[in-house]
């Protein structure tokens, strides 16, 4: 009797091929192949498990697969194998489920392989999980050398390794309650402390409460460059970074409206969500329009913001937990390359500061290339300015997304 699931199966070695060819996010892959095969919402469950299993513990796997097989493998068969040791031993799927409905995903000529691999795998187990001790760490935890060997340089061993365990954690998911509308009776959620408004997700959020914009989904460490850029009802402020637009959200709350914000982004692309979004959330006073900040500002905007936040691209290092595939796809060159076009983004943005008027820089990296080095060496330029405060969150010290943010004003 064919096997009943193997369809999520097959879409996780699909979405994984694509992710190895491609430029996608794996959450869009994940979209497209529940989409492709029309998957429950259970099944797509199943596949965000196997994906984001696959791509967090990859290393481990590919470690285990030379232990219970010699000899090369294709790229697909390989994946195949790494879908089903994900279940068997990062998941705890039953034996039976994770091998028979693994080796039906397989094209008839490599289904023997993978069949005997992972029944061997079944078999030794246990010896696998705890055989662990004379494996590298960044192969346990599943992190490229170069970026463990950087954390370590930056932050010492242990906090290296907590901060890989961490990355290969489940996210948690939160939401903050959207002061511009109209605050339900009830929230599926417990409050964060020392985060108001800040909620921990408890179960599924209602999509209603969605929907209304009564609520929006986004992590506590979000607020700190917006709680250092302090916007105050009356003044003008230039979020130039800001899509799909989650502090914007958060400047709007603290104006009180959103009236006097300007939204930009350089990618148009990124527009039409970022609208939506500020819609849906009683934020449709805001302007929005395309720029890339790399480019000189348009002369009408000089010297005419109160504040300006630069939630610069970065890394997202800070946030390796929620985007899965960060640590394969970045190297180690692009975060010399980043850190070029976000002191393009400072400087480009410093003309637009109106006399007293402050600048908030912000990433989600952890890394001090993107931080306070490169806004130490924009300051060293710039003797005419000030650094007035720095906002960090690490997530191994303060279990929440890495981020970084630091308020520059000019020398009064
Ligand atoms: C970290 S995300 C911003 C997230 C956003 N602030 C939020 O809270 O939802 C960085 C954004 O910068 C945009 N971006 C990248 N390069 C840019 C540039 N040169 N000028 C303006 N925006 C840029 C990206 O398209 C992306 O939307």
């Amino acid at each position: 009797m064919p096997a009943k699931n193997f369809h999520v199966r097959q879409a996780a070695v699909s979405a994984l091929r694509a992710w190895a060819k491609g430029h996608d996010y794996a959450e869009t892959l994940i979209e497209r192949h529940a989409q492709r095969r029309k998957l429950s919402p259970a099944d797509r469950g199943l596949l965000q498990a196997i994906l984001f299993g696959v791509l967090r513990h990859r290393r481990l796997l590919d470690h285990w697969i030379g232990k219970l097989r010699d000899g090369k493998l294709d790229p697909e068969t390989r994946d195949i194998l790494r879908v089903g040791l994900c279940q068997l031993l990062i998941l705890g799927l039953p034996d039976h489920a994770a091998v028979n409905e693994t080796v039906e995903a397989g094209k008839a000529s490599v289904r023997s392989l993978i069949n005997a691999v992972l029944r061997r795998a079944t078999l030794a187990k246990k010896r696998m999980l705890d055989d662990l001790d004379d494996v590298p760490m960044p192969v346990i935890h599943s992190h490229p050398d170069w970026l463990y060997n950087r954390w370590r340089q930056a932050f010492g061993t242990r906090n290296a390794i907590s901060l890989m365990e961490w990355n290969n954690l489940p996210a948690v998911t939160f939401f903050r309650v959207n002061p511009l509308a109209p605050t339900p009776d009830t929230l599926p959620g417990n409050p964060v402390e020392g985060a108001p408004g800040f909620y921990q997700l408890d179960g599924s959020l209602p999509t209603a409460l969605l929907a209304s914009g009564s609520v929006y989904i986004q992590d506590p460490a979000t607020r700190h460059s917006v709680e250092l850029l302090d916007p105050k009802p009356g003044e003008r402020i230039l979020d130039a970074c800001a899509a799909p637009g989650g502090k914007a959200f958060l400047i709007a709350s603290a104006l009180g409206s959103a009236e006097g914000l300007v939204c930009t982004d350089s990618n148009e692309k990124r527009l039409p969500r970022l609208e939506e979004n500020l819609e849906r959330l009683h934020a449709r006073k805001a302007v929005v329009s395309v720029h890339d900040w790399t480019k000189p500002a348009p002369a009408e905007w000089h010297g005419s913001f109160d504040g300006i936040l630069l939630d610069v691209p970065c890394s997202n290092t800070g946030v390796i937990r929620r985007r899965v595939d960060v640590r394969w796809r970045l190297q180690a060159p692009d975060i010399d390359k980043i850190a070029i076009t976000q002191r393009k983004i400072l400087e480009n943005a410093l003309a637009c500061l109106k006399p007293g008027g402050r600048i908030v820089y912000s990433t989600c990296s952890i890394e001090h290339t993107e931080n306070l080095g490169l806004v130490e060496s924009f300051l060293a330029d710039h003797p005419e300015l000030e650094l007035r405060g720095t906002r960090d969150a690490l997530p191994f010290r303060d279990a929440t997304d890495g981020a970084f943010a630091a308020r520059i004003e000019r020398k009064s």
